[in-house]
């Protein structure tokens, strides 16, 4: 499905946008291994979310839905069934990582596989210390990519340095050493998104988490059991940041986002709007299930300035670079984006997407191997754009398109529900024309 959307007045209104899709994940695999039921409350119900729901079910795990929770009958530690046919992970990465950390310490064999995007992204990150710690497995063009197979098996714990700070990686092999001999310890120069050791915690393993001078660690002691949870998904701040961006943008325009996780593991791009001068307040502050929520009120901002994003920066906004990169257009001046490679490697390469589509609508915008130097202050005409078949393309360029002379059209733009299903719709109720 293409769509095409056109300049808007204004954005006006209240919205509870859907829950975060993260916390949903862990809420499920999670519970999956603890002993006994959890109850989940607002589970994300999109694209990625069901896949994960359904790769548990094809584990031996019962998970009903009524009345909107989700009710999860945990089967412990090592009791996941071996599935009978290949599991099908989608589109979703986090699923695909996840998994593979509670495959890697079940005694069962396992093969994974995914979308055409899914497949060409790589695995051998979470496969290699799965493989020092223990676990059979090996995978596509030298165990970089899906199709995947895992044997699990006795695991040891080890010591691990996430250099590129990838949460989906820390979170595997903190679900792996739940199963391991001993201790395992994961090293973060820069501390990546820490969800999997906040619910860790709520669920009684032995998790210890400190800041020195190296960075962050976490040091995780193998378990008997999980307890299971009743948890309460909040509303996700990666798709909150496209109606922030849209009222930050659009003149006359105010917003109020409702129940949003501001975790300061993800909340960098609200953070950097600030700081480009964007009017953004939190407020309502609050602590739900171990999480920091807010309600975030958003109004048109016409003195934006441009900022520039340092490597250090990137994790608590890896997913909104593409948006913040379509806000700089705005800014007086140039941002820089650096430190981002590994933008490249998401269900598109979106520094290429970006900048491709930017230029494909007459805007100017300088490629780097590691992000993008974005001029400011630019009229933006409009045109055709590619998603990529990449959400989070189509979700942002549908937000710049807001303040366009022609309007956007944007291609294959459905694949929105990857995350965010009710995105056109929600836009829609928004927009004043
Ligand atoms: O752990 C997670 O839930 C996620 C971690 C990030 O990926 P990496 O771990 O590859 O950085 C992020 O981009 C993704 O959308 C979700
Ligand atoms: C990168 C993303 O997700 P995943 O890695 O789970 O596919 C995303 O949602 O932007």
């Amino acid at each position: 499905m293409d769509k095409k959307i056109t300049k808007a007045k204004s954005i006006k209104g209240t919205l509870r946008v859907p829950s975060d899709k993260s916390i949903s994940h862990r809420s499920v695999i999670l519970s999956s291994i603890s002993d006994g039921t959890s109850i989940i409350k607002n589970y994300l119900k999109a694209g990625d979310t069901l896949t994960t729901v359904d790769v548990y079910r094809k584990l031996g795990v019962k998970i009903d839905e009524e009345k909107g929770l989700f009710f999860v009958h945990g089967v412990g530690l090592k009791g996941l069934k071996e599935p009978e046919d290949v599991l099908y992970m989608g589109n979703s990465g986090t699923t695909t990582r996840l998994t593979l950390g509670v495959l890697a310490g079940q005694n069962i064999f396992a093969t994974l596989t995914g979308d055409n995007s899914l497949r060409k992204r790589p695995m051998k990150r979470v496969l290699l210390p799965l493989k020092n710690m223990g676990a059979n497995v090996d995978g596509r063009n030298k165990g970089e990519f899906l199709p995947v197979a895992i044997r699990g098996g006795s695991l040891r714990g080890i010591e691990f340095f996430n250099e590129k700070a990838s949460a989906q990686v820390k979170s595997a092999l903190l679900l792996a050493g739940l199963n391991a001999n001993r201790k395992t310890t994961i090293i973060e120069p820069v501390m990546s998104r820490d969800h999997t050791e906040r619910m860790l915690k709520a669920m009684g393993a032995n998790i210890k988490t400190e800041f020195d001078e190296g960075g962050y660690r976490v040091h995780l002691f193998p378990s008997d059991k999980l307890n299971p949870i009743d948890i309460d998904v909040p509303a996700d701040p990666s798709s909150a940041a496209f109606f922030v961006a849209a009222a930050v943008l659009v003149p006359n325009s105010e917003i109020l986002l409702k129940d949003v996780l501001i975790n300061p593991t993800r909340d960098g791009f609200f953070r950097k709007l600030k700081e480009m001068g964007a009017n953004i307040e939190y407020t309502n502050h609050r602590e739900q299930n171990g999480e920091p929520v807010a309600d975030i009120l958003a109004k048109y901002s016409p003195d934006l300035k441009a900022i520039s994003v340092e490597k250090r920066e990137i994790p608590s906004m890896i997913d909104e670079l593409p948006l913040l990169a379509l806000v700089a257009t705005q800014a007086e001046g140039e941002t820089v984006i650096k430190g981002a490679e590994e933008l490249r490697v998401k269900e598109s390469d979106r520094i290429k997407a970006v900048v491709e589509n930017l230029k494909q609508i007459g805007v100017k915008v300088e490629e780097l191997p590691d992000g993008m130097i974005i001029k400011g202050k630019q009229k933006i005409k409009g045109g055709i754009v590619d998603s990529f078949h990449d959400h989070r393309i189509a979700m942002a360029f549908s937000i710049l398109a807001l303040i366009s002379e022609e309007g956007i059209e944007i291609k294959n733009a459905d694949c929105a529900s990857i995350s965010y299903p009710e995105f056109y719709q929600h836009l829609e109720s928004l927009i004043e024309k």
